[in-house]
């Protein structure tokens, strides 16, 4: 099946101001996609475009295979979205909220017991929604979002302001929803929870995608050489070791590519050559430490 989110160098300017600069994103059926980026990055206002809220400047982005400029309407009776805290009547227990979305929409009132089940609220849903947890606020406007039995699913920060507990309850939540066909896109600033649920993710920096892929591939495996000085002799050793590939230096030490029975042989050639060893380790940097290395603002 065709990319259930594409985008073709989608832009959004404010003035002289750049939001979204040029981003081709491809969303596959079924996946939950991870959207990463620091403060002002352009993750909002991608999101307004895809939802057919904010105008693109230039560009073009279609959702489940509709041009969302001419044909928003058409798209969004297919997606669910939970774009800011959801609003709902402090004084109506969760189900009658979502009864009251649910008429509105046209929809039978065995779309709420469903939702209701889909977030695992059933045994609350009749407590004032004022009751609930912040977690279960957050269920609740998911459970909002599914009402209509969405394809793809938009959910903007959705454990903003939760605790730990929280925050677990809504990952495993995520979890549940994707399968079925059913895609999930998550914009998301916390790192783990994007490496803990996605399987592939796009970083947004200063409005444009600075890396894109599975979450496996933009890790970085390999083996850490740290020596105590001798860097020059280090790397020659190295480079000219016919089974060490990809050497780059990681911090104050070399990550390289190299069978992994290996290391002991490492160590003694590097000793054999003069250079004193500290450590030699496998090595695989987290999402976090890559977002902050392609995040990180160049020294000027
Ligand atoms: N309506 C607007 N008018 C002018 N500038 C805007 C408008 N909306 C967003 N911007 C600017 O566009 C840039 C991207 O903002 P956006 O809210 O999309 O980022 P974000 O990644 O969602 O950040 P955050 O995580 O803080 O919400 C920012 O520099 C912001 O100030």
């Amino acid at each position: 099946m065709d990319a259930v989110i594409r985008t073709e160098e989608l832009t959004k300017r404010f003035g002289d101001r750049v939001a979204v600069d040029r981003i081709n994103l491809e969303i596959r059926p079924g996946e939950i996609f991870g959207f990463l980026g620091p403060n002002g990055a352009g993750k909002t206002t991608t999101i307004g475009m895809l939802l057919g809220l904010i105008r693109p400047t230039s560009g073009r982005a279609f959702v489940l295979g509709y041009d969302i400029q001419r044909e928003a309407a058409a798209a969004l009776r297919e997606v669910g979205a939970m774009i800011e805290a959801p609003a709902f009547y402090p004084y109506l227990s969760g189900r009658d909220n979502l009864r009251v979305l649910a008429r509105a929409a046209g929809l039978p009132d065995r779309r709420v017991d469903e939702a209701l089940a889909q977030v695992d609220l059933t045994a609350r849903g009749r407590d004032r929604f004022s009751a609930y947890s912040q977690g279960m606020k957050q269920r609740l406007g998911i459970a909002a979002a599914l009402l209509h039995e969405p394809r793809l699913i938009m959910l903007d920060e959705p454990t903003n302001g939760l605790d730990p507990a929280g925050q677990l309850e809504i990952r495993n939540l995520v979890r549940s929803l994707s399968g079925s066909g059913r895609t999930v896109f998550l914009c998301s600033h916390l790192l783990h929870e994007v490496e803990q649920v996605c399987q592939r993710v796009a970083i947004l920096k200063q409005g444009r995608i600075i890396a894109q892929g599975d979450v496996a591939s933009l890790l970085r495996r390999g083996v850490l050489v740290r020596t105590i000085g001798e860097r020059e002799r280090a790397e020659a050793i190295l480079r000219s070791t016919p089974w060490v590939s990809r050497i780059s230096t990681y911090g104050d030490a070399f990550l390289i590519d190299a069978p992994g029975d290996r290391t002991a042989d490492l160590n003694a050639l590097l000793t054999a050559g003069g250079v004193p060893v500290a450590e030699i380790r496998h090595y695989e940097t987290s999402l976090e430490e890559f977002f902050l290395e392609v995040t990180a603002e160049r020294e000027r």
